[in-house]
């Protein structure tokens, strides 16, 4: 027998119907009977796509309001008492509560009393994917109930539509694994034999509902995990025995590695495995799996665009099919969550490229395709079979992939191209003769509000009811405010406000060669946020300057530095579609050559400082430490490269968040950039730990306020941030600045928060004798 399957799929909708509603509902304009409704009809066309393609099973329990992981800390009972739940809020305003907060209310005087507030748990990267989960908080007081029957009552509404179910859950170890104990020391390991029941109790419920299969997903097995770790699977494993059902464990975005035979000797039904990530690992796991469970193999590629090449997946199918005996699951290679729904017909996206491509519903054409293949042969689907082999040779075949010139270019580097001429200390002298600035500089990480103004004329312009003109003059009436008020807020290092771009990476996406982009393939990056990745698919190359003339009007209106403001190499490659013909390295050093030149222009412009953004360089590192070192390498040769190429009096900052820093660095320490501003405050600055002393020999700007929630902070709290950076952290070397950008911001609390860190820093200059 073969099956075929997903193991989710995107939940926002074709048209981020997910995504407005949700923000009409905390706007208070949609109740939640109304985003029920919604949601009941996004899930039910996702299982009719399901159906369609011919999948045995339908996927229930992907669906999410705002997070999955949320959903399981509410499902498992588990949410932290600071979040101060309780009978009056439902379980949607629990969830929204777990991802965004709830502020604090004052008494107003009229009989209402004033409220705490409660901060959103934290939210962190999903591996190494650009999506955010919630981090579940736990302590040797967590306990755990099964508190929530939603995914009993998706199962029944997709069961209603007809449809054969298999519901899908995060494992036990991976939940325990990607919370967080609050106090330090604490094992999660430890509250496994409390969470065990009930996870078996839900599993009993979901048998009582007629099902046989449950996908239950450990994406930790990929990890390299601690020994404890390890030996809890065959433990937890043989605890979720549930009557009459079958487990689907599934392992994926990396190979197994070393825990490839504890993988296969675990007591489940069946075993999924990421075929796209540790291709050489299928014939190890299709032999040493026991025959009489099912292997699930994931050979379309989850986590890209592009079309798969049928021709070359069916003998490897066939492979496993003839050694697994008859028997086999086709999957892609992991959750759908992190590809747009659907590219065939995105009419923005350049249409010799288009045919190329394969967002979820396509693919899940593809599984149906090659199913169809294995049992009765290619000429059962011929029709399709030869469009798809005709666009995958049209791809290998189309000139724009390869243009000698870049080539060219990268072969005829030389190692002092990737080197700034001096070193920073003496770097540093020669920019703050040029500079003049204070001591403890203040300045921002380059975006300001996104106001609906400029995306609505953004709109305004796609739709061609905006002219180009319009559209540039109210840019430039936007970034003159822009500069006037931070002028007015006296922050001493200036930006433009990079109101012109619909991101960080689009916007450079969409200017380069070898880049196209859509208009649709939206993909969540958190909550009701979502990007549309550009796609790389070719040589890359730029055109012509893409940021000079912003940056050079900007300097033009003040007297103080205004910094360029560039998306690094290592982002770009990281948050787009990138091409699968070349290693990554390839691709990377292409992007940096091209913002090398951005980089020279802006020098060449006049503009002092250059910020090249780096914040997805950690999650770029491959989850496997063995490939660390190889990605760590040319990471820092792309950036050095992009940075390489102006003048010591010249400085060049680099910004990172989200990120667990201590791994990687000697990396960081490696890019040389002259100042380095961080995500710090919601850690209470405990990432100088890292930083302190002289371990970080460059300038630091560690972020002293949280830019994800409207709460401005106070006076003292940004003092207290800057004192404990102080006691580590010389003054010379010390910049003053948020935690990241600002266009999800409003105005009002944007202004209001700048001001009281510029007097926070004002008032240390001051104590420093530096005032
Ligand atoms: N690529 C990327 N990844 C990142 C980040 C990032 O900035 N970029 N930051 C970190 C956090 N992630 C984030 C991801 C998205 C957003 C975000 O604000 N996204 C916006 C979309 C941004 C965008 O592309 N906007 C476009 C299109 C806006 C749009 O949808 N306009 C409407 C109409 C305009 C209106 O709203 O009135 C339409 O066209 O239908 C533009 O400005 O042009 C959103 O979901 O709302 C923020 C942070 C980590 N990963
Ligand atoms: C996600 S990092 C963002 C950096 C960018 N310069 C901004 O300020 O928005
Ligand atoms: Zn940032």
């Amino acid at each position: 027998m073969i099956f075929s399957h997903v193991l989710g799929v995107p939940r926002i909708g074709l048209n981020r119907e997910l995504k407005f509603a949700l923000e009409r509902h905390w706007r208070g304009e949609i109740d939640e009977p109304a985003l029920e409704a919604l949601g009941r009809r996004l899930r039910a066309e996702r299982w009719a796509e399901q159906r369609a393609a011919g999948l045995d099973y339908v996927t229930v329990g992907d669906f999410a309001w705002y997070d999955h992981v949320a959903q399981h800390v509410l499902m498992l009972g588990c949410e932290p008492a600071r979040m101060g739940f309780g009978p009056q809020d439902s379980e949607l305003a629990r969830h929204f509560r777990l991802g965004r907060g709830q502020a604090a209310r004052p008494a107003d005087g009229a009989g209402q009393a004033a409220a705490a507030g409660h901060p959103a748990l934290e939210m962190t990267k999903w591996f190494d994917t650009n999506y955010h989960y919630l981090v579940p908080e736990f302590g040797p007081d967590t306990a755990f109930r099964l508190a929530s029957h939603r995914l009993l009552d998706e199962v029944r509404e997709a069961q209603a539509l007809g449809h054969p179910v298999k519901p899908v859950l995060l494992g036990p170890l991976s939940f325990l694994w990607l919370g967080k104990g609050q106090a330090a020391g604490f094992d999660r390991l430890s509250l496994l034999d409390r969470l065990l029941p009930v996870y078996l109790e839900l599993l009993t419920r979901l048998g009582a509902l007629g099902l046989n299969w449950v996908q239950i997903d450990e994406p930790i097995l990929g990890l390299e995990l601690p020994a404890a770790w390890r030996e809890a699977f065959p433990r937890a494993y043989a605890r979720l025995q549930p009557a009459q059902m079958a487990l689907m464990l599934c392992s994926y975005f990396a190979p197994l590695g070393d825990r490839l035979a504890l993988a296969c000797s675990l007591p489940v039904a069946g075993l999924h495995v990421d075929g796209v990530r540790a291709p050489q690992e299928l014939e190890a796991v299709a032999a040493l799996l026991p025959q009489e469970r099912e292997l699930s193999v994931g050979l379309i590629d989850g986590r890209n665009i592009w079309r798969s090449d049928l021709d070359q997946l069916l003998p490897r199918l066939r492979t496993l099919h003839r050694l697994r005996q008859g028997r086999l699951w086709l999957a892609p290679s992991c959750s759908l969550l992190h590809v747009p729904l659907s590219l065939s017909d995105d009419a923005q996206v350049d249409a010799g490229v288009r045919p190329w491509l394969a967002g979820a519903q396509e693919k899940l054409d593809e599984l149906r395709l090659l199913k169809t293949a294995l049992c009765q042969g290619e000429q059962a689907v011929a029709g399709a079979w030869a469009a798809s082999r005709a666009a995958c040779a049209a791809r290998r075949a189309d000139p724009r992939l390869r243009r000698p010139a870049v080539a060219a270019r990268l072969a005829a580097l030389q190692p002092a191209d990737e080197a700034r001429h001096r070193p920073h200390a003496e770097r540093a002298a020669m920019q703050q003769a040029r500079l003049g600035l204070p001591l403890l500089p203040t300045t921002t990480i380059g975006s300001f509000p996104q106001t609906a103004e400029i995306r609505a004329a953004r709109a305004a312009r796609r739709a061609g009811t905006l002219d180009a003109a319009g559209y540039e003059a109210l840019l430039r009436q936007i970034l003159a405010d822009t500069l006037q008020r931070q002028d007015a807020l006296g922050l001493d290092v200036l930006v433009h406000g990079e109101a012109e771009r619909n991101d960080m990476v689009e916007f450079f996406g969409e200017q380069l060669a070898g880049y196209t982009f859509s208009a649709k393939g939206w993909v969540q990056s958190y909550g009701s946020r979502c990007v549309k990745p550009p796609i790389l698919y070719g040589d890359v190359e730029r055109p012509q300057a893409m940021t000079v003339a912003w940056a050079s009007q900007a300097q033009a209106l003040s007297r103080k530095p205004v910094k360029g403001m560039l998306t690094g190499p290592v982002t770009m490659l990281q948050w787009s579609f990138v091409r699968d013909d070349q290693p990554r390295e390839t691709t990377a050093l292409q992007l940096a050559l091209a913002l090398r030149d951005e980089v020279r222009d802006l020098e060449a412009a006049g503009i002092a400082i250059i910020q090249i953004d780096e914040p997805a360089l950690r999650e770029g590192l491959p989850l496997p430490r063995s490939a660390w070192d190889d990605y760590l390498r040319w990471a820092t040769r792309a950036f050095r490269l992009t940075a390489g190429g102006v003048g010591d009096a010249t400085q060049i900052h680099t910004h990172m968040c989200y990120a667990e820093f201590s791994d990687i660095l000697d990396s960081i320490v490696a890019l040389d950039a002259d100042v380095i501003t961080l995500e710090t405050s919601r850690s209470g600055m405990t990432l100088l730990d890292d930083f302190g002393g002289s371990a970080y020999p460059n300038d630091i700007g560690p972020g002293v306020y949280d830019i994800h929630s409207p709460r401005v902070p106070a006076r003292e709290e940004v003092l207290h941030l800057l004192r404990r950076a102080l006691a580590v952290i010389p003054p010379q070397r010390l910049w003053v600045n948020p935690d990241c950008g600002l266009k999800t911001r409003g105005w009002p609390e944007t202004e209001a928060a700048l001001r009281v860190m510029v007097e926070a820093a004002r008032t240390l200059r001051a104590e420093l004798g530096a005032a």
